[in-house]
């Protein structure tokens, strides 16, 4: 039996064998998609488990396996602990108290490489000739297999089976070299090739840094101040809701191939990379992340609105309400209802108590299906012809069994409309999205996914609408969801394990000019 939780002060994750998946894992086909949360906050003086416990609180959305929290007090060993299950499960006033210091790092995991299991959770606590460092990491790398090699190669005790311990033992390596901090997270960060969001707790203060392309967010916050002439404290968070809830002040994004170094001297930067690339993972825009987090200058919820009102403009349709699919759809629904004038209305009711429990439905509930999530109101929907909105279809098993709930609540047509493009390619950076042969887009036309859906009509947004709405150079995200082109290339063996289709998808330019 494997333990589900990890409290260690002073020592790595060892003892605990688990090197059985070295690719993505994609181990529940009903997996919801989802990235990892990442916080860390530098501040002497104040409860830095507390602030973290709530910077994770915040970012829940982002991963919902396992979550965990290091500390490092001065001149003593870290805390660390971590578990399996919600923030809330995980942590409690007790145990949050035990984990004191002057600064914290923190993780919400969704798996990507490496089973769900306590052992991968994060931060990977990790021993060096300057103390130890703790890594949280949101992303995924491609070069998996090789860095571990490397590293086994090189006699490192590997405990577990994720891509994020790689790196923490890629840094470890080169400060026991002889580098600095900073000098040996260059050195690793050129040995990774993929996605990384990373923060890295040491004993001298906290790292944040991004890949060569920024593929998954990270912000920098300041700390509100008792006194004006107190130094600014420093946060980092996957998104600003990580801030906002600590009270923090977003300041700024930690940019594509750019180091943050915060210690009590204050904040540095350090860009490592010569040409760093942005490309953004657009669906981070279009759904994962909270819509009250701020990117790209604005408000998801605003930008959602705004391509749910492309959307209307692009494909209208005769309706008497429209509806979200909660609650990633509701913006772009309340955007489709303003461009078309049809009146928006809640039509599903969302039980926001049903996350990833550990307590299995039973078969009969299972049948029930969405409704464990989502109920539909029979007075609102009944004899109406529905416009619903939703952000997104991967294998279009929650639209089929939402489609047919409306209609047993006396929906008499239901019209979907969908606020990204057909979602036709796996994510390798940080998304376990199911393999190419089980989202439904990548084998169906539109109209054949309208006919197993059992909608009386379909239609999704432009890529190019979806891409002018973010008011950037579309150059600057990642759209390999949509489009198959991937910013930073993919080996084998990950390639073949989930890129199944050799259907020949239309070209940029084709998908651009549609
Ligand atoms: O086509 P499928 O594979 O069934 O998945 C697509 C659905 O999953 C997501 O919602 P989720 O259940 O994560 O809820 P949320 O909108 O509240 O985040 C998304 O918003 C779609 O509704
Ligand atoms: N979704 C993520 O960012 C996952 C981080 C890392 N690849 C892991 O599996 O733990």
């Amino acid at each position: 039996m494997l333990p589900n939780s990890l409290s260690q002060t002073g020592a790595s994750a060892a003892d605990f064998d688990d090197l059985e998946s070295q690719v993505t894992s994609c181990d529940r086909p009903d997996k919801p998609e989802e990235a990892c949360g990442v916080f860390g906050v530098y501040a002497p003086g104040e409860d830095v488990a507390k602030l973290a416990y709530f910077g994770l609180y915040a970012l829940q959305h982002r991963g919902q396996e396992s979550a965990g929290i290091a500390t490092f007090p001065k001149d003593h060993p870290p805390c660390l602990h971590k578990e399996m299950g919600l923030v809330s499960q995980v942590f409690n006033e007790t145990i949050l108290n035990t984990l004191v210091g002057e600064l914290a790092v923190g993780h919400t995991r969704y798996s990507t490489t490496g089973t769900s299991r306590a052992v991968n959770a994060q931060p990977a606590l990790v021993p060096t000739r300057l103390g130890h460092l703790a890594l949280a990491h949101n992303g995924n790398l491609v070069n998996t297999p090789i860095l571990r090699e490397e590293l086994l190669r090189n006699h490192h005790n590997l405990v577990t089976s994720t891509d994020s311990e790689l790196i923490a033992f890629a840094i470890a390596e080169a400060v026991d070299s002889g580098k600095t901090w900073l000098e040996a997270g260059i050195h690793a960060f050129n040995r990774c090739q993929g996605a990384f969001s990373l923060v890295i707790g040491t004993p001298d203060g906290i790292i944040g840094a991004r890949d060569p392309n920024g593929i998954r967010p990270l912000v920098i916050g300041a700390l509100p101040k008792a006194n004006s002439s107190d130094p600014t404290r420093y946060a980092l968070a996957s998104e600003t809701c990580g801030l906002d809830i600590i009270g923090a002040e977003y300041l700024r994004d930690v940019e594509p191939g750019e180091m943050v170094w915060i210690t009590n001297e204050g904040m540095t930067s350090y860009h490592w990379v010569p040409q760093p690339q942005p490309k953004l993972c657009i669906f981070e825009m279009i759904y994962f992340a909270r819509p009250d987090s701020v990117m790209q200058n604005e408000s998801l919820y605003t930008y959602r609105m705004r391509i749910g009102r492309r959307l209307a403009l692009e494909s209208p349709a005769d309706a008497d309400l429209v509806i979200a699919v909660p609650d990633s759809g509701i913006p772009a629904a309340i955007g489709f209802s303003q461009a078309s004038g049809i009146p928006y209305a809640e039509g599903l009711i969302k039980n926001r108590y049903v996350g990833r429990t550990f307590i299995q439905p039973t078969q009969s509930m299972r049948e029930a299906g969405i409704r464990m999530k989502l109920n539909p109101l029979r007075d609102v929907l009944q004899g109406k012809r529905i416009l619903l909105v939703d952000d997104s279809i991967v294998r279009g098993t929650t639209s089929r069994k939402i489609v047919k709930a409306l209609r047993d609540a006396g929906a008499t047509e239901v019209h979907m409309r969908i606020s990204s493009p057909p979602v036709t390619h796996p994510c390798f950076y940080g998304i376990d999205t199911d393999s190419q042969d089980h989202l439904i887009a990548a084998t169906k036309s539109v109209e054949e996914i309208a006919a197993q859906i059992e909608v009386d009509s379909l239609s999704y947004l432009s890529w190019a609408g979806m891409l002018e709405e973010t008011r950037d150079d579309p150059a600057n995200f990642c759209s390999a969801c949509f489009t198959g082109q991937y910013p930073v290339p993919v080996p084998e063996p990950l390639k073949s394990a989930k890129l199944l289709l050799e259907k020949n998808f239309p070209s940029l330019e084709a998908i651009a000019s549609a």
